[in-house]
């Protein structure tokens, strides 16, 4: 059989997917877990729910299909990247709560290694900026505050890994300890040349060699899990962005995607070229899937659909994040309301951990609906950010940017995506299939299983750009004079 299950740990839900031999979904499952806010700026997660969601979605969506495990070819993973997990090696039980990609817990700690001059080495290995964002210093925080724990992790007895390498453990009961490049790529630790781990930077982030995976190319074999019933080949791990670049197809030098989930991650691929940015983007590592390293560019965003989640949660506009379209909308504009979401710091281009959000140009006949219109704009703001950034870094170079590729949750919203393309200036194009992260996860396992995944072409749907460039100016300037302000 050629039926690939993909397991996509996100941020806010783990997801399964069943795809058939044409890369059409059989069958899904998915569920929410618990998020925790122990304290401001600190975002964390059970690790025993990560896997309980995931395996549990993972039978559900395997009970859906009909199919058995003999029926299924391999198993891809994909992950929300740079989250982190401690464990014990002999237990398999983690030792304290995963601290999550969006926690700024570590901010202090990256100013001192600024001010100690570090930024630039880092940024030379690791394509990386020196932002808590990243895993180093999230692992490098545990360490400092728990002494006993860095003695067990000398002596081997513990073990840390990104989601996909906890995912990894437990599927194979312990047996692999493993991640792929592009989770590696993500965590400060890795050259980002040699796709090893960097003796200098684990010795400045103080992290022993002994609680680290072994880092694989994207497509290989990363074991199997006997879990469902039979065994399971796993034959590919990837980060979610950088499995939904693989899964829109962006495989070729200039071809990007933009994703909007809880952040929008916005990656253009270069081929075997690490592009240095000078705009305040990331180089990092593409899916791998044979000798040949891969590299993109990417810009990411923290708030994005988490945007949409605020003025659900905590402004009590409306129940279902769907609702914001309608919403927004119902006014012809923001009515001068500017929002900056900049409610963990802001990425890039700006990369400021400091910084909060701010509501600017607030009138007597301010309403919901507009500020509902502002946040929504400021998503497409935040991105239009990077796409300059990105078009900056690549003119000179043969890199064309001629569309940009969407998905993720919140790109089934008409409205953002019209809007993006408006001040992007360049066509947004949304595949029928949102689910581009699991299929990308999919397609690298087939790949490895030796049943290419034979997706069949389906039109998408074309945004195209309808605002003069002098509107897109004057919308832009009042947009940075107004991050100015909060930075
Ligand atoms: N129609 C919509 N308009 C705007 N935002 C939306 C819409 N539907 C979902 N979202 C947002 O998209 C996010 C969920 O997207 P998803 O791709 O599932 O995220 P993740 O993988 O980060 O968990 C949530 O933040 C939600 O608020
Ligand atoms: O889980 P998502 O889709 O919000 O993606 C999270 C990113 O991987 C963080 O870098």
């Amino acid at each position: 059989m050629n039926a690939v299950l993909a397991l996509d740990q996100g941020t806010t839900s783990s997801r399964a997917l069943i795809f058939d031999g044409r890369g059409r979904v059989v069958a899904q499952s998915q569920q929410a877990f618990e998020q925790h806010f122990p304290a401001p700026g600190w975002v964390e997660h059970d690790p025993q729910a990560l896997w309980a969601t995931q395996f549990e979605t993972a039978r559900h969506a395997l009970q859906a299909s009909g199919f058995s495990s003999s029926h299924i070819a391999a198993l891809g993973l994909t992950n929300q990247r740079e989250t982190v997990v401690l464990w014990d090696r002999a237990s398999g039980q983690a030792l304290t709560r995963a601290v999550v990609w969006q926690d700024r817990r570590t901010a202090d700690l990256c100013q001192r290694l600024r001010d100690e001059g570090h930024e630039e080495e880092v940024r030379q290995r690791t394509g990386l900026t020196l932002d808590p964002y990243f895993s180093a210093t999230k692992i490098a925080w545990w360490l400092d505050r728990h002494p006993e724990w860095r003695s067990r992790a000398e002596r081997g007895e513990l073990a840390v890994g990104t989601v996909d390498t906890w995912l990894l453990w437990k599927l194979t009961e312990g047996r692999v300890h493993a991640t792929d490049v592009t989770n590696a790529s993500r965590t400060l630790l890795m050259n980002l040349q040699t796709g090893q781990w960097d003796v200098d930077l684990l010795s400045l982030f103080g992290i022993p060699p002994a609680l680290l995976p072994e880092i694989h190319p994207s497509a290989s074999d990363f074991g199997t899990t006997r879990l469902f019933g039979g065994s399971i080949r796993i034959g590919g791990v990837a980060g979610d962005q950088q499995a939904a670049l693989f899964g829109q197809g962006c495989v070729a030098p200039g071809q990007a995607k933009n994703t909007y989930g809880t952040g929008c991650f916005m990656l253009m691929h270069t081929g075997a070229m690490a592009l240095k940015s000078k705009h305040g983007l990331l180089t990092t590592r593409a899916c791998q899937v044979d000798a040949q390293a891969q590299f993109a560019l990417e810009g990411s965003v923290f708030m994005g659909g988490a945007t949409v989640q605020w003025l659900r949660d905590g402004l009590k506009m409306f129940q279902s994040s769907s609702e914001v379209e309608a919403l927004a909308r119902s006014v012809p504009d923001s009515g001068g309301v500017v929002v900056v979401p900049a409610f963990t710091g802001l990425g890039a281009p700006y990369w400021n951990a400091e910084a909060r959000g701010a509501i600017l140009g607030l009138s007597r006949g301010s309403t919901q609906a507009h500020i509902a219109r502002a946040a929504l704009e400021a998503i497409t703001y935040q991105c239009a950010d990077v796409l300059q950034a990105m078009v900056q870094d690549a003119s000179g170079s043969e890199l064309q940017l001629s569309e940009l590729r969407v998905d993720g949750g919140a790109s089934a919203n008409d409205a953002l995506m019209q809007w993006q393309a408006d001040v992007l200036g360049v066509p947004v194009l949304r595949p029928p299939l949102l689910e581009s992260t699991a299929l990308g996860a999919a397609s690298l396992a087939a790949r490895m299983a030796g049943v290419e995944l034979q997706v069949e072409a389906q039109e998408g749907r074309h945004f195209r750009p309808s605002l003069s460039p002098n509107e897109i100016e004057s919308r832009m300037t009042r947009w940075h004079d107004a991050v100015r302000r909060v930075l």
